[in-house]
């Protein structure tokens, strides 16, 4: 990825990651996102730290980690920290209760640890993610392997449709040694019921229906940044 945007969608993911570190402050614990626009976000922390801010970083992936790393930003492990003060992460949609589907990149299972022991987790994002209704984007749902076919049955009860994704020919696997089925449940009416009910079936370590862990939504559009908050 490039460190400066080369178009307008990542010139607006890094309008969004700018405004979003304004909110870290000296001595912050830091949850790191996952994926394309979140790496905005690494980018600037990273140039925070090397202008002096003292932060220590929580990553949401493996990939993350090793970002972090090579630009200098010290890590804790999620399981050594209490809480994390802010975190700054990406989404594949939101609606205006700042609900979110996430997984587009297969990181959803830390991402909502992370995202639980953070007292303000703020979401960066384009303006193509903002939606009514959350669910055109499918739902990735991250499952132990040996739980599949079990699973995949029991997201059919509940209307849910999908394959298990892919990569280069064979099936993704997680960080966390899983593989993911990305459900289609058409438009979603009760994101919080859905999301009560995928918690219900054993098999699944994680699924991307994020409700109520979000405190504010920024998007890019052109040079200026639009705040939601609920
Ligand atoms: O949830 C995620 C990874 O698991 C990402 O935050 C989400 O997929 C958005 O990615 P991008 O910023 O590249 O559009």
């Amino acid at each position: 990825m490039d460190k400066e945007p080369t178009n307008t969608k990542d010139l607006e993911k890094q309008v969004a990651a700018r405004e979003a570190v304004k909110y870290i402050r000296d001595n912050d614990i830091v949850g790191l996102g996952t994926g394309s626009t979140a790496y905005y976000a690494i980018l600037e922390v990273a140039e925070l730290v090397k202008n002096g801010l003292k932060i220590k970083g929580v990553p949401t992936s493996e990939h993350t980690a090793s970002l972090a790393t090579s630009l200098g930003i010290e890590l804790l492990d999620m399981n050594s920290v209490e809480y994390i003060d802010v975190t700054i992460d990406g989404a594949d949609e939101f609606d205006v209760q700042l609900n979110l589907i996430k997984g587009g990149g297969g990181a959803h299972f830390r991402e909502k640890i992370v995202a639980s022991l953070t007292k303000k987790e703020i979401i960066i994002a384009d303006a193509a993610k903002k939606v009514d209704k959350l669910g055109k984007f499918k739902v990735p749902v991250e499952i132990v392997p040996l739980a599949l076919n079990y699973v995949k049955r029991a997201l059919t009860k509940l209307g849910g449709t999908g394959e298990v994704r892919m990569k280069d020919g064979s099936p993704f696997i997680t960080d966390n040694h899983n593989v993911i089925i990305d459900a289609d449940f058409g438009l979603i009416e009760d994101a919080a019921k859905l999301s009560e009910s995928l918690n219900q079936i054993e098999g699944i370590l994680a699924h991307g229906l994020f409700v109520n862990l979000t405190a504010m939504v920024i998007v890019g559009k052109g040079t200026e940044a639009l705040t939601y908050t609920k």
